[in-house]
């Protein structure tokens, strides 16, 4: 039985895509991909064997020395080709992100859209790849700095926004001049793939881009070992962030690690709480929850504390989660069994460090779905407050000075988004200073855009994604000492 996308078109799991050919993987695994509404199968994916594994080291090594030597004018006009097939291809990568991640249809548009405008940017920065010439202390020689593309790389990404976190990449390496190998998540296969084919149908040169799915350790182990791969992009966990550092230290290759966050949001007296506390619900619940830098720790001083808790545990409730696909659906499932089982592991725990205010419960039996759950006068020393929930749970406290909100905010290993609402200029100026995050947004709920890098500070990570720090780390930085006389 195969399952449709709501168009004609089937379900299918995608094969591997090697130096401009589709393939089947040849290993002996395999993994279902599965639908988190209904827990239907909805295809097995193939995996890469280590034989399939060398020809995309090989296919990517030769499509480095094509593309790097592929004018900046050309690669843009590629990437552009591709952004605009990406647009037109909207509603079928939406459909397959809802189906195998589950979130509602509104929101998997909004994916392929904000994908689409990162690849955009990049896109147009490609050809602002500027160097310099220093003025050199002796006549007849110039001192030039270029800015290279760093050689093939290895992109892995997740299952959370699989379009988007995978687009961004893709864009960042190929606007450089990268080869890439990427390997998206298994449990999300077919929005990526389809997402790449749009580049590749724009044109990009056989070994450009490759694609591969596996056992995500053995995959990663095996290529981070070959000499070919001179940089890595990682988003994920922690723990397989730091794994992934270590694989990557004897060859000293270049890494961006985007993991981890536990954002805190602060909420001071002055501001507008009824509205802050709406528009922190939407943020909150979007994507179940499973965004790395979604809003976890609501810090609310004290004089608007209950009208917070009050407004937001009734906007919480309101929400409609159902299957992804459904008009009207709010909020979908979690993406997969081992999310929802922390989840419900999670409030178990926290109920004994805080009060839950609305929800606390799966629903129904069938699909990973859990109702949004709110905590209050949750305690500082609860499991909760140190390790990322990374689903729908949102934990309240009260606060009674600035200095009390900064001791609670920077309280975790974490440090990726930050929120802060007031109209004080003095206290907005004190969080931005000592907040210890990689973003902070002062009076809204958006710490990622395209034009500005995004990435974390202690466990969140190094390095930095879109912007211009994004593209630089796509490159490296090559000094010339010219001299003309000789
Ligand atoms: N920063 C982010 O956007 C994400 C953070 N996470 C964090 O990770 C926690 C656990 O989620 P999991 O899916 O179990 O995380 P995980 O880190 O095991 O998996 C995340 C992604 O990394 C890949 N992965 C796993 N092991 C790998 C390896 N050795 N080499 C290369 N790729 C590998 C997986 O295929 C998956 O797509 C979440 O609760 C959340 O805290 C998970 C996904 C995305
Ligand atoms: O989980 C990491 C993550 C998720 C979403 C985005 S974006 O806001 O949609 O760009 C960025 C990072």
């Amino acid at each position: 039985m195969s399952v449709t996308t709501g168009g004609d078109m089937p379900y299918r799991a995608p094969r591997l895509f090697i130096g401009g050919a589709w393939r089947a993987g040849s290993a002996e695994t395999r993994n279902p991909v599965i639908n988190p509404a209904t827990e239907a199968v909805l295809d097995e994916l193939t995996h890469a064997s280590p034989r399939d594994l060398d020809d995309a080291l090989a296919a990517v090594a030769r499509g480095f020395k094509v593309w790097r030597a592929t004018p900046a004018a050309a690669r843009q006009r590629v990437l552009l080709q591709g952004v605009q097939n990406l647009r037109a291809q909207r509603e079928a990568i939406a459909r397959l992100l809802t189906l195998e991640q589950g979130k509602p249809l509104a929101q998997a548009r909004m994916e392929v859209d904000t994908a689409a405008d990162m690849v955009q940017w990049y896109a147009e920065q490609a050809r602002r790849v500027y160097g310099r010439i220093l003025p050199a202390p002796q006549p007849g020689a110039d001192y030039e700095v270029r800015k290279e593309p760093v050689g093939p790389c290895l992109l892995m990404s997740p299952w959370n926004v699989p379009v988007i976190l995978a687009a961004r990449k893709l864009g960042g390496a190929l606007a450089a001049g990268c080869s890439c190998i990427l390997k998206p998540p298994e449990e999300t296969p077919a929005s990526v793939a389809k997402m790449v084919e749009c580049f590749i149908e724009a044109g990009a040169p056989d070994g450009v881009i490759n694609l591969v799915f596996g056992v995500p350790q053995r995959v990663s182990s095996h290529l981070i070992a070959s000499d070919v791969i001179r940089k890595i992009s990682f988003t994920g966990s922690v723990a397989v962030g730091q794994g992934l550092a270590g694989l990557a230290a004897p060859g000293l290759k270049r890494l961006t690690l985007e993991l981890g966050g536990h954002s805190p949001v602060i909420v001071f007296d002055d501001a507008d709480v009824d509205a802050v506390a709406r528009q922190l619900v939407v943020a909150k619940f979007r994507n179940a929850g499973q965004l790395c830098h979604a809003p976890t720790r609501f810090f609310v001083q004290k004089g608007a504390y209950a009208r917070f808790v009050d407004t937001f545990a009734a906007a919480a409730s309101q929400l409609r989660v159902g299957d992804g696909m459904a008009e009207g659906t709010d909020m979908g499932p979690l993406a997969n069994g081992r999310r929802l089982s922390a989840i419900r592991e999670l409030v178990a725990a926290t109920r004994a460090d805080g009060t839950v205010v609305t929800g606390g419960e799966r629903v129904g039996d069938t699909g990973y779905f859990h109702q949004p759950t709110v905590f209050a006068d949750v305690s500082p020393d609860a499991k909760a407050m140190r390790d990322e929930p990374f689903g729908p749970v949102a934990l309240i406290r009260a606060f009674d000075t600035p200095a009390q909100a900064i001791e609670l905010a920077n309280a975790t290993r974490y440090g990726l988004g930050s929120y802060v609402f007031t109209d004080s200029a003095r206290l907005q100026r004190q969080m931005i200073t000592e907040l210890e995050v990689g973003s902070v947004a002062i009076n809204s709920t958006v710490v990622t855009v395209a034009e500005a890098p995004f990435g974390g500070v202690r466990d969140s990570g190094y390095g930095y994604e879109s912007g211009e720090e994004g593209l630089d780390s796509y490159l490296h930085t090559k000094f010339v000492n010219r001299n003309h006389s000789a």
